[in-house]
């Protein structure tokens, strides 16, 4: 295939009767939903009153007691969703558990065989940057060096092993079988288990804490918590009155973006492309929920939503010729290559611009203006590597898994969101940050990768079916003579390594900010929550509708 994206703009003939891929996707399922949040009365002033004193009430106790209690605490802290409000008390907290039981990378705190309670301070230590060692888990091996199967019994310390494994780097052997051993019996206990217990532990199968979006862990526990006997009422209450405050703000917030998505009206002008503005929104919320990334929340979900656009513009509608004039198009970056757009490229191509011009306007604003560029030269590269890929799968042309890697990590879209979501950082996103990221850093190269692979491995078939290039599924399975199961299999250990990479980067933030690299965290969750077993983007009406119901329409009950 010998088209180039840089010869001249030339109007293409008429288009009207082609042949085009179709992908039938479901229409919009939330209609003016979120919209009507838009009129809703906001008083909130004694809420606001009430959450402030019970947040002094808490801090209170956030100073070092015992502590197996501090830990505990700290769970809880966090799993009800209210880390950030004690980032720094618990930071003190951390800190001390390590200087006074923390001996050369080794837990020393005296816990007997407390199985949870080792697993819970080697998750907390790791999960706030401290390199500490697994060899606290050698003591539950037996003579024969395996993990001895009288834990079998204890499901909260098998639990909370199983969670702590999500933490681990390259070469910790110990808690690779320490995963498979707990969630091999775990899934089986299931069987002989209450029914709340059993959902509880085939719930963290699917999602385990560490890969979970912070907003579906809190909205989860905090009615787990609540049931819980020995809970904490103001603890309880504050995450409750947090949830519904931040919640209130996140439906005003959808309900603006869908007002603009709404005015833009792609379901009538593009309507072969997937229509969501609310998924888009949720997949940012998994990026940062945070009263105060406010505007980073608007900028991404538009992004999100766009790009998602221009996608099946180059999956399923455009034509090789069009595709041409729209890479040349965004490459350019200027008004007047509309004119050789055919028409409904050009409702995108304007979209995109003035989002841009939206972005400038708004990180000027901040003192930021200077990461606009970074921005726009991953959009330019994003759509380089889709144009990339239509000629490959118009030319029927199977790459080798190198060269299907190289551009999958471009194509995944993971740069760009993760520019995109620096910008609403504020000034810790300097422009030092944005050249790193132009560096292919090792944490955002392995968050593309579980984004390209994940993506491939659940969507495979269907686009397969429908007409599509060849995913890493075929080009593994071609390049080395395997079965599908076999390259799949091969894939999944590749995301495994990408996972363990970014546990790595994280334990090092010394080039980049953490709050930062914390982005590039979430939106890896982002992936396992959404492509775990389907592709719950594309297709949203099943988990997807749920989470989004259960964290943007359900207030937590006072
Ligand atoms: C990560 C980004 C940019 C998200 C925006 C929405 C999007 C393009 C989702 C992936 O769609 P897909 O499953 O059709 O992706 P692909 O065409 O890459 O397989």
């Amino acid at each position: 295939m010998t088209v180039s994206a840089t010869s001249s703009l030339v109007a293409p003939s008429t288009t009207n009767n082609l042949c085009r891929r179709s992908a039938n996707y479901h229409p919009d399922i939330w209609g003016n939903h979120f919209i009507q949040y838009l009129s809703e009365p906001m008083e909130l002033d004694e809420i606001m009153k009430q959450t402030i004193m019970l947040k002094e009430k808490v801090r209170l106790r956030l100073v070092p007691r015992n502590p197996l209690r501090d830990a505990n605490l700290i769970d809880s802290i966090q799993r009800l969703g209210l880390y950030h409000h004690f980032e720094l008390e618990i930071g003190e907290l951390l800190q001390h558990i390590h200087n006074n039981y923390v001996q050369n990378g080794t837990v020393t705190l005296n816990l007997n065989q407390d199985l949870q309670s080792i697993a819970l301070v080697f998750r907390l230590l790791r999960q706030h940057g401290y390199h500490i060692l697994p060899d606290v888990f050698e003591k539950f091996k037996n003579e024969k060096g395996n993990f001895s199967e009288t834990l079998v019994g204890d499901v909260d310390g098998m639990l909370s092993l199983y969670e702590a494994t999500h933490m681990r780097i390259h070469g910790e052997d110990i808690l690779d079988e320490a995963l498979s051993f707990t969630s091999s019996h775990l899934e089986t206990m299931t069987t002989q288990l209450s029914l709340s217990v059993a959902t509880k532990i085939n719930h963290s199968l699917k999602r385990p804490l560490f890969k979970n979006l912070p907003r579906l862990v809190a909205r989860d526990y905090i009615s787990t918590y609540e049931e819980d006997p020995s809970h904490d009422e103001t603890l309880l209450l504050l995450a409750k009155l947090d949830f519904n405050l931040l919640q209130k703000q996140h439906q005003k917030e959808l309900g603006d973006i869908s007002k603009w998505w709404k005015h833009l009206d792609f379901a009538t002008k593009l309507p072969f492309a997937r229509n969501r503005i609310v998924e888009a929104y949720f997949w940012t919320l998994g990026v940062y929920f945070e009263s105060k990334y406010s505007l980073g929340r608007k900028i991404m979900t538009k992004v999100i939503s766009l790009t998602s656009v221009i996608d099946d513009i180059y999956d399923n509608y455009g034509t090789i010729e069009e595709l041409q004039l729209f890479t040349q198009a965004i490459q350019r970056w200027d008004i007047t290559c509309m004119d050789f757009l055919p028409e409904y490229m050009k409702f995108c191509y304007k979209a995109v611009l003035d989002v841009f011009e939206e972005i400038e306007h708004d990180t000027v604003k901040e003192g930021i203006g200077f990461c606009v560029v970074y921005v726009k030269n991953e959009m330019i590269r994003l759509v380089q590597a889709y144009f990339t890929e239509a000629k490959w799968f118009s030319s029927n042309f199977i790459p080798t898994m190198e060269e299907y890697m190289a551009l999958g990590i471009a194509n995944s879209g993971y740069y760009l969101l993760t520019a995109t979501s620096f910008i609403g950082m504020g000034c810790i996103a300097t422009e030092e940050v944005f050249k790193w990221l132009t560096n292919n850093p090792k944490i955002v190269n392995a968050s593309s990768i579980i984004c390209r692979i994940m993506n491939d491995i659940v969507s495979n078939e269907f686009e397969q079916k429908r007409g599509h290039g060849a995913s890493s599924i075929e080009c593994y399975m071609s390049q080395h003579g395997v079965t599908r199961e076999d390259a799949i299999n091969e894939l999944s250990r590749q995301v495994t390594n990408a996972w363990k990479d970014i546990n790595e980067e994280l334990l090092d933030s010394t080039k980049v900010p953490k709050p930062l690299l914390m982005r590039v965290l979430n939106l890896s969750r982002v992936i396992h929550v959404l492509y775990k077993d389907e592709d719950c983007y594309t297709n949203s009406q099943g988990s997807t509708k749920n989470d989004i119901i259960s964290i943007l329409m359900n207030p937590c009950p006072i």
